[in-house]
């Protein structure tokens, strides 16, 4: 633990240490304080679940229906649809900290966090302060930091250029060329956003990808998926998922989105890449108020974009869809062997 001084004054936490006041940060809060148990949230921003309230673009929904997504002990409020809007998911966490009285300290930033063997306790210092605990408990999200390619060139455009998180709405972009970089579930969802405001936009995929319907013959994919997974192998559920799917949406390579050759659930038990849940996209592309762009991005000039192929497409802004990465490995100093020696 070199990072500690010897010298500094640990504050003992009773009960977890629990990094992120996110919807797992503030469940996991929720669920201790119900069976008696203290726990300390730190948060790096000034609100709860930071993410919906300031970096969501504002037409988002929850795409699995939100039986299949509620917080543990109080579910969302019967009014809710079954995909609960932005503002309706930023509402129903409000109160669910409210009504178990969690009470995130804000604007706490944690830098480090490393186990003390000698004495079996966690030490976790912010920009501030220094906790020590028994239990550690990280919740700070596989979306914590936008992730943004280094695309040779992007420093000279002189149009609008965001990343996904700092989208809201297509208001500012009416009438522009927009290059969307990136067709997961934001890129896809943004591309559709910004067709519903008269905006024209681009969107790049320069790899497979799997579009499935949210929904099939009104029960959600997410659900069937999870139904059939009880009875079925994964891959014969992926094959009763694509072919619903195909019916459909038809065959999707014919506007640019290829399939990956192994079916979405076992992609996303294996690499964790989420299917996307289309919601509109695709009769977009089918009528080209979306144009799909098959190619890399390998350059941006003043103008626009160069694609890997040397092709140039002008245009007036670019949104960076490009995901997000967790930032646990730069703050949790975790010694193997010290939990080796430790444990068995
Ligand atoms: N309604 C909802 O519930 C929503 C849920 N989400 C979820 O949030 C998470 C994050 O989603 P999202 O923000 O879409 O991020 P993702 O990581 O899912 O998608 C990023 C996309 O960007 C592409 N990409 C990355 N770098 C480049 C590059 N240099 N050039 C071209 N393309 C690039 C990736 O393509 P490649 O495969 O080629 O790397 C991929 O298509 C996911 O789990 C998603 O399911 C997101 C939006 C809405
Ligand atoms: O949890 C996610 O990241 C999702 O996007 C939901 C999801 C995971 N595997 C699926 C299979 C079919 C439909 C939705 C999903």
């Amino acid at each position: 633990m070199g990072s500690f001084g010897r010298d500094e004054v640990f504050t003992k936490v009773e009960g977890p240490i629990i990094v992120g006041g996110g919807p797992s940060g503030i469940a996991v809060a929720a669920c201790l304080k119900h069976d008696g148990i203290p726990s300390l949230v730190l948060e790096r921003n000034d609100c709860i679940a930071s993410l919906w309230q300031h970096k969501a673009y504002d037409c988002v929904k929850l795409h699995i229906p939100k039986e299949l997504c509620e917080l543990p002990l109080l579910g969302y409020p019967k009014s809710y649809p079954k995909y609960p809007t932005k503002s309706q998911f930023i509402s129903y966490i409000t109160s669910y900290a409210d009504h178990f009285g969690i009470k995130p300290l804000f604007n706490q930033t944690v830098e480090s966090a490393g186990f003390e063997v000698e004495r079996g306790v966690w030490r976790v210092k912010t920009q501030d302060g220094c906790y020590e605990s028994r239990w550690l408990v990280v919740a700070s999200g596989e979306n914590a930091e936008p992730l943004v390619p280094k695309i040779p060139g992007s420093e000279v455009f002189e149009g609008t250029l965001v990343h996904a998180s700092e989208y809201k709405n297509g208001d500012e972009f009416r009438g522009k060329r927009v290059v969307v970089i990136g067709c997961g579930n934001s890129g896809m969802e943004i591309s559709l956003d910004l067709c519903n405001h008269d905006s024209i936009p681009f969107m790049v995929v320069r790899n497979s990808v799997h579009v499935v319907p949210r929904d099939m013959f009104g029960f959600s994919t997410f659900g069937l998926a999870m139904t059939l997974i009880k009875w079925l192998p994964i891959k014969l559920v992926d094959k009763v998922i694509l072919s619903i799917t195909n019916y459909i949406l038809g065959d999707t390579e014919k506007f640019g989105l290829r399939r990956p050759k192994t079916g979405p659930l076992e992609m996303k038990m294996t690499t964790g890449r989420s299917p996307v849940l289309d919601v509109g996209t695709l009769s977009k592309v089918k009528t080209g108020n979306i144009k799909v762009v098959e190619q890399g991005v390998r350059e941006i000039t003043k103008n626009g974009v160069v694609f890997m192929d040397g092709q140039e497409l002008e245009c007036d802004c670019i949104v960076l869809a490009t995901g997000y990465k967790s930032n646990v490995t730069s703050w949790l100093k975790v010694n193997a062997w010290a939990y080796i020696m430790k444990f068995y």
